[in-house]
């Protein structure tokens, strides 16, 4: 990636039970309820976002899924829409695949089935991104609850096979407002000439230009989540705040 390139910023829009929620380092029953997802995006489509990073929890922890709402969200954007959450097999990415999603992001089936992940690599190319979700540097997978595997054999593992992208999310910053691991990403990126797309843990405009900073190295967007929900600063401010 060029030095001059901005981050990209990605507003998050996480379902459970039909409502945009926030969750506090992943975990199931930590909710707080932000209302419509629909609405939630328009939101953020309406003050300048370019992606929109929509999951769907349910999916990802199963209890259920939300598919005709994420697709009815999916399909109302203008924007590029980064789809996460479930995604494990023929089916649930034909699904994700088919409500016109710009790409879609593979975490437990990276863990889990390789064989599978690597198959649709070679079919899906830049369509396909991994969350590397980790706990130090052990991965974790099924809603964040089960150990997968070492983060930098994956890694390794999946640069063999082609992988485009991942989305590397610190669980223990996740939701908690309490700073990027900054350390991670430069270590991921050290190990990896794949950009890299960072989640967890942004409170304020100043986290996000430390992110920014780590443009060169190839992180190449941010998640942010709980930050614009809490109203820490709006989009917009965010925005400018990245731009070059
Ligand atoms: O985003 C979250 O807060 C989150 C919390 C707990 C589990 C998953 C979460 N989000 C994303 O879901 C996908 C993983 O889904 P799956 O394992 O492929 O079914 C991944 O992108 C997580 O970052």
């Amino acid at each position: 990636m060029a030095d001059t390139a901005k981050l990209e910023l990605l507003p998050a829009v996480d379902v459970r039970d039909g409502q945009a929620v926030r969750l506090v380092h992943g975990e199931s029953g930590t909710e707080t309820s932000y209302g419509s997802p629909l609405e939630a995006a328009l939101a953020w489509q309406s003050a300048g976002a370019e992606w929109l990073h929509l999951v769907d929890l349910d999916a990802a922890f199963g209890t259920g899924d939300n598919r005709e709402l994420i697709s009815e969200v999916a399909r109302a954007m203008d924007i590029k829409v980064e789809l996460s959450g479930g995604i494990r097999d023929d089916d649930s990415l034909a699904a994700a695949l088919a409500t016109g999603a710009t790409r879609v992001n593979i975490g437990t089936a990276a863990l889990e089935d390789p064989e599978w992940v690597a198959k649709i690599i070679a079919e899906h190319g830049d369509q396909i991104a991994v969350g590397l979700d980790v706990r130090g540097t052990t991965l974790r997978g099924r809603g964040w609850t089960r150990d997968g595997g070492d983060l930098y054999e994956t890694l390794a593992r999946l640069d063999s096979e082609g992988c485009a992208r991942y989305v590397v999310t610190d669980i223990a910053k996740d939701g908690t407002l309490q700073g990027p691991n900054l350390q991670l990403l430069k270590d991921v990126c050290a190990r990896t000439d794949r950009p890299v797309v960072a989640s967890g843990g942004v409170s304020s405009l100043e986290d996000l230009r430390a992110i920014a900073e780590l443009v060169p190295l190839g992180v190449e967007g941010s998640i942010v989540g709980k930050a614009l929900y809490a109203k820490a600063f709006t989009l917009e401010e965010a925005l400018e705040a990245v731009s070059r």
